[in-house]
């Protein structure tokens, strides 16, 4: 190998159907250990399934697995796990109501079966403390006996981390056992510098020896902090390399298979140079159309603690602020599903308010029921469905998003994350309301749905529809929206021209 450490991880020809459908073909990819190694695709290239096959969650059809040079074919979860391939999943598994020491425990044996008994709960502490210091230079903000659910999202998404070491195997001194650790989309709900303290971190653990293999749609994340990258399409193997010394331009054409319009350097989520000219256009309209939507003096329970704003028709309002701040609520509040505590909301939409809910899996879909059905069932879809015209009405929506899925009689808990994202987009979308919500609408959806989502929601708000915009992604809101209000710990200031906003800008009164 020409002085080239031996692989951690060493992945030959790896393959994957369901049903007819493969999923991944003749897969080979090299983890070296001490390295952060990201893994690039599209909506359903495969990425998941590749992980999920590492974890012992799902067997491979054919191929062979090394780790550390040792074959290696986990037949479920905790075979993983006790060979130190752990993962911290993208959506949040933490119990909100159990301390700090007990989620990063739950589940370890032989602490668990000794149901934590005095003895066993120092070791926990222990245990637990130790995975703390791992994942955070300044233990204080994570305190051991705090409940999950009162810290915030990034020092949550730290004890997810922090549990899947532990789960990985620690000693009471902090030396990991853990070998590989597979991060699936660890920032997509963070914002900016969450984001960058958490890569610190994992850079921290990548430097104590880790191999990390970072699943991500975020290519400036790739280039800052990956030592490697490999690009699946299609569930092929369809480039790798240095990402460092590979133009991003080369990584989305391997993603994609064909360039894409305007991707610039810098960003992931650039809608496309058409969508931008749209956006500026439409600010340009004086005052734009009739008032739809207008909340005086909101609050919620928690957070708002103050929000007044003015929707139009035709316009997309932004709405910036840290993870924290109360966005989620306040869209929650507008739509009706939150209690308000003050303030005054008044619609005047005669085909309604729609939300996109950030949390796909647990309120947004049903996961059991088809693509069609799940794009079909809202409070306003006529009771009793012809199945044809059901499925119909799904295989137009698999076009227009270009879902990726079987058909529209596939379940959607099949479908890769962001073609479920896609699905509820789609649902909204069909629901034809004047007003919607949208929260996080590209989390976790490649970079050409991105701009794809985007300029959707452009030509949305062109056709007369009224569109609040919740994003983490900055740069996304200054392209897309024509006005942007900032939200500071539940405090909605008055919204300015996007034009008047900069990424850096907006992150500056965000965090101020
Ligand atoms: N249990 C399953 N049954 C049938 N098909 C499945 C199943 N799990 C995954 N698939 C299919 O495999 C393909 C790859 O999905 P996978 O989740 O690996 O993609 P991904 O690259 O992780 O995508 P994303 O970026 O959206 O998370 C998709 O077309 C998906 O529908």
């Amino acid at each position: 190998m020409g002085g080239e450490r031996a692989p951690l991880l060493e992945v030959t020809g790896l393959a994957k159907a369901f049903g007819p459908n493969p999923v991944l073909r003749d897969v080979s990819l090299r983890v070296a250990p001490a390295s952060i190694h990201a893994l690039l695709g599209e909506n359903g290239a495969g990425k998941s399934t590749l992980a999920r096959v590492l974890l012992g969650m799902e067997r491979a059809d054919a191929g062979a697995i090394l780790l550390g040079g040792a074959r290696y074919a986990p037949a479920s979860a905790e075979e993983a796990r006790r060979a130190g391939v752990v993962l911290v999943p993208q959506e949040r598994t933490l119990c909100a109501h159990l301390t700090v020491v007990d989620n990063v425990v739950l589940g370890i044996e032989p602490l668990a079966r000794a149901r934590l008994g005095i003895r066993d709960r120092s070791r926990a502490r222990a245990v637990a403390r130790a995975a703390i210091a791992l994942v955070t230079a300044d233990p204080g903000r994570v305190p051991l006996d705090a409940r999950a659910g009162e810290l915030g999202v990034a020092d949550q998404q730290l004890v997810e981390i922090a549990r899947a070491l532990a789960q990985g195997g620690l000693r009471e001194d902090g030396r990991l056992a853990a070998r590989l650790l597979v991060l699936d989309e660890p920032t997509s709900s963070l914002g900016r510098s969450d984001a960058v303290r958490l890569f610190e971190r994992v850079r921290a653990l990548r430097d104590a020896g880790l191999a990390v293999l970072l699943v991500t749609h975020f290519l400036s994340d790739v280039r800052a902090h990956a030592d490697r990258y490999t690009a699946l399409r299609d569930g092929r193997v369809a480039g790798e390399g240095d990402p460092r010394e590979t133009e991003p331009a080369q990584i989305v054409r391997e993603m994609l298979g064909r360039a894409l319009n305007d991707t610039r350097a810098s960003a992931d989520t650039r809608a496309s140079a058409e969508t931008r000219a749209g956006a500026v256009s439409e600010a340009a309209r004086p005052d734009g159309g009739e008032v739809v939507l207008e909340a005086e003096g909101v609050s919620g329970v928690k957070r708002p603690k103050r929000a007044s704003l003015t929707l139009r028709r035709g316009e997309i309002l932004g709405i910036a602020g840290l993870v924290g701040s109360g966005r989620t609520e306040l869209l929650r509040i507008l739509a009706g599903l939150d209690p308000r505590r003050g303030g005054t909301v008044a619609l005047r939409a005669p085909r309604g308010i729609g939300l996109l809910s950030e949390d796909r899996g647990g309120e947004g879909l049903m996961l059991g029921r088809s693509l069609a059905e799940n794009v079909w069932l809202s409070p306003r879809a006529p009771r009793f469905a012809r199945p044809r015209s059901l499925l119909t009405e799904g295989a137009r929506w698999i076009e227009r998003l270009a879902i990726r899925a079987g058909g529209p009689e596939q379940r959607v808990g099949e479908l890769s994350g962001g073609n479920q994202q896609k699905v509820q987009i789609a649902r909204l979308l069909r629901e034809d309301v004047d007003v919607l919500l949208v929260d996080e609408p590209t989390r976790g959806i490649d970079v050409a749905s991105k701009a794809q989502v985007l300029a959707l929601l452009r030509e949305l708000a062109r056709a007369g529809k009224a569109i609040v915009l919740v994003s983490s992604q900055l740069d996304e809101l200054v392209t897309t929206c024509d006005r942007i209000a900032v939200l500071r710990r539940g405090t909605l200031d008055p919204p300015r021209p996007a034009s008047s906003w900069t990424e850096a800008s907006l992150l500056l009164e965000a965090s101020s």
